[in-house]
Order: structure tokens, then sequence, then C-alpha cells
């Protein structure tokens, strides 16, 4: 479970998150939409550990991230853009990626976490230069099931995915989450969001302004609901 405890950060003086709180329970998983500059990215940052809060907990099964860092082999972080050996083919990386957390894997299980995730048996041997992002998105969600994440952290995992690789991110991420995995996205994607998330958190300028539970939202209302809350104007006004 992962939980943010009235979180507060500054960076020069300047507050980017104000007491923020949520919680992301076992099989949740919760979606943080808001403008540039909200806060979302600073938010992964503080549970990942590479910054500190001024005050306020990130907390991982009841553990404080900047107390210990046992909750850091809990955790699998996918950031925009997976940044993997790009001279190495996918069981290569997922070899030297397990072996770097100490974890002793199979090529069998390699090829199973593969398996999870879609990526074709064929490319599973090509350099991942010659990957697109949303198959270097698949061995890194591939690592997240060797390492039998608890939590999973994404930042923006849509962005410059095409409908097919977005609908096939959705459908393997809902697995995880299945499996017991709490998730927390940053996302611009309204898409995604409403079609993934249990609950989606609108941030902006460091606080969460609403926490809308995603049980049959319709799509539209959560555009409405951002438009408003955001720029302070119907969507609806806007365009009749
Ligand atoms: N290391 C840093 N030093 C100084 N200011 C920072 C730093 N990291 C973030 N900020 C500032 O904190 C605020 C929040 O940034 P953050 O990246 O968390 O926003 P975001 O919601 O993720 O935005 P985006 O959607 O553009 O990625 C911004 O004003 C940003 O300029």
């Amino acid at each position: 479970m992962l939980e943010a405890k009235n979180l507060n950060k500054s960076f020069a003086g300047k507050q980017v998150l104000s007491s923020l709180s949520f919680t992301v329970a076992a099989g949740e998983i919760m979606c943080l939409l808001g403008a540039n500059g909200a806060g979302k990215s600073t938010t992964l940052n503080l549970f990942l550990n590479f910054l500190q809060p001024d005050s306020g907990q990130a907390l991982i099964d009841g553990v404080d991230v900047h107390l210990e860092d046992s909750s850091k082999h809990k955790l699998v972080y996918l950031p925009e853009q997976v940044n993997l050996y790009q001279e190495f083919n996918a069981i290569e990386n997922l070899k030297y990626l397990a072996c770097l957390s100490g974890l002793r894997v199979t090529e069998a299980q390699i090829h199973a976490a593969l398996d999870e995730t879609g990526l074709d048996n064929s490319a599973r041997q090509q350099n991942l230069k010659s990957y697109s992002k949303g198959m270097r998105q698949k061995v890194g969600i591939a690592f997240a099931v060797i390492r039998q994440a608890k939590v999973l952290l994404l930042d923006e995992p849509t962005s410059g995915l095409d409908p097919s690789a977005t609908l096939e991110f959705i459908r393997i991420i809902e697995q995880l989450a299945q499996k017991g995995a709490a998730i927390l996205m940053v996302t611009h994607d309204f898409y995604c969001a409403h079609t993934l998330s249990d609950k989606i958190g609108i941030m902006d300028q460091g606080r969460l302004l609403t926490l809308l539970e995603n049980k049959q939202l319709p799509i539209s209302t959560l555009e409405e609901t951002y438009h408003e809350l955001i720029s302070g104007k119907s969507l609806l006004r806007k365009v009749s």
C-alpha cells in the first residue's frame, strides 16, 4: 500500500506541494491529473526518495521511504522514456536488471514475464535500439513482473503510444493490479486515466483539488470537472 501523508515540498522558497494526502491500496490504480507544474512528478520523486519532503511522509506498506530503504525492493518505477541498455536485447536487459537487484532469474522466468506483457517472441533477441516506445515499456513492465513489485509508479506512460499500444498497456497494468500491485500513475491522458483508474486525483499548484472515485464516471464528467477546476471555466460553456 502506498500513502502520501500531509506532504509538503518547496524549491527555493516556492511551495510546490501543499499538504498532499492520499492512499493507494493493494490492487488499486490511482491516477494524478493536473496542469504542467502541478506537482505530479515531484510527488513520484518523493516516493522514489529522489527528493526529501519538507514535512510529511511518503509511505510504502507503512514504511517511510526517507527513513528506511527496505521499501525500494517493493517498488518499480516506469519513467516516460524507459531507458534500458540499447545494445542489449530484452532478455539481456532483464537478466542485468535482475542481477543489479540481487535476483536470480532463469531465462524461462524472463520469457514468462515477457509473455505477460505480450512482447513478441521474435523481438526478444533484438537490441533495444530497434524497439518502439511501447516495446521498451513492455520490457520495463516485465521487470516489475520479475520483481513481483507491490508498488508501481508510472510517469506519463501513454504519451507517444498509438491507440492500440495504449489499449495493450491498459490491459497489462490491469493485470498487475489484479495480482495485488498498488499503482500510481501520472498522466495527461484522460482516456487512459478514465479507463484504468479506480480513483483520479486532480492537482493544481501542489494541491489535490479533488479525488474522484471512478466507478461509472462518464469521461465527459471527468473532463468537465478537470477544466472547471484547473481553468475555472466550464468546457460546455466554452464550446456553446
Ligand atoms: N528540482 C527542482 N528544482 C526546482 N524546481 C523544481 C524542481 N523540480 C520541480 N520543480 C518545480 O516544481 C513545480 C512542480 O513540478 P513537477 O515537475 O512536479 O510538475 P508536474 O505536475 O509533474 O508537471 P508536468 O506535467 O509538466 O510534468 C514546477 O514549478 C517545477 O518548476
